[in-house]
């Protein structure tokens, strides 16, 4: 299967220094290792990393007050939504604020409610290796998670009384929503995310799974600072990034897809 990527959005996007120029189709195999395609996606790899860079600095730049108010803004637009209120299984990302994410601990606190205010099953991501390894663990309490060397919170493989943690992959019911971290978005659901590929090797497992058991696929629903929502065609994608659904910064709900549209009643 051969896909096809625009390198710049209609308007000529300078990055680096370097022109890219509209309507230059970029063609790739979906191998990402193939040969032929490895200096297109050594480019593509130099161009996040350069984003990366720049988005870090401006989300450094963000006065912490404001953040805050972006944060709760973010945290209440999601709590009050049908969608979110109706979903009975989540995998979320536990935030972190050295690394200036959108925080997460008031939806995860509510959704460790017991009924009716939360009562909602919850995954979380556990690291396992430095092979873009990711497994969504589910947990009960925040006391469950233990900083890693990241300095992220993560829950251990087992929980309290010795049990191993259900994986994500293995439950045999889906989940309704992913919230997901990242560093920008656009509002055709690229994402660029840290540069591990953790989420996007985790997002194509779980695809397989949902089309193996013929179940509805999770919605993606990505949060972000406004600063964080880019023009189209500034971040570069390769083959292996998986398009969100939909977006929630400060603004309000962002849908994107056919499936957002349909199931976030907007
Ligand atoms: N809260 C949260 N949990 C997560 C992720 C995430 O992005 N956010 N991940 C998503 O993959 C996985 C962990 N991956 C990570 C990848 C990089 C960094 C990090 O600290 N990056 C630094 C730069 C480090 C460097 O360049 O050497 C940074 O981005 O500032 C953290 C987590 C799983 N858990
Ligand atoms: N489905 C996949 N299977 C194997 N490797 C993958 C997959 N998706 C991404 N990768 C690899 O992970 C590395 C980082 O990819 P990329 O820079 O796109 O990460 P990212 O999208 O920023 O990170 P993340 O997905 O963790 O948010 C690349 O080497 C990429 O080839």
């Amino acid at each position: 299967m051969t896909q096809w990527y625009t390198r710049a959005a209609a308007k000529g996007v300078v990055i680096s220094g370097q022109l890219w120029q509209p309507n230059r189709l970029l063609r790739m195999s979906t191998n990402c290792n193939n040969d032929n395609n490895r200096d297109d996606l050594d480019a593509i790899f130099k161009q996040k990393r350069v984003l990366r860079t720049q988005v870090r600095k401006t989300l450094k730049a963000i006065d912490p007050s404001l953040r805050s108010q972006q944060d709760n803004a973010i945290q209440d637009i999601i709590l009050g939504a049908p969608w979110f209120k109706s979903s009975l299984r989540l995998c979320a990302y536990i935030s972190s604020s050295a690394l200036r994410e959108v925080d997460t601990f008031k939806l995860l606190s509510q959704i460790l409610q017991p009924p009716p205010t939360g009562g909602k099953k919850l995954y979380v991501p556990r690291v396992e290796d430095k092979n873009s390894n990711m497994r969504m663990l589910n947990i009960s309490r925040i006391d469950d998670l233990v900083a890693n060397s990241m300095n992220i919170l993560e829950p251990d493989p087992v929980d309290a009384d010795g049990n191993a943690r259900e994986d994500v992959l293995q439950a045999n019911e889906p989940v309704d929503i992913l919230l997901l971290p990242g560093l920008a978005f656009d509002k055709s659901g690229r994402r660029l995310g840290r540069g591990g590929g953790y989420y996007d090797t985790f997002l194509k497992n779980y695809q397989e799974l949902t089309e193996t058991r013929n179940w509805k696929p999770p919605l993606l629903v990505a949060l972000s600072y406004s600063q964080q929502i880019l023009d189209d065609g500034v971040i570069p994608v390769t083959s292996t990034d998986v398009l969100v659904d939909a977006l929630v910064s400060p603004e309000g709900v962002i849908p994107i897809s056919s499936a957002a549209f349909n199931r976030m009643d907007l």
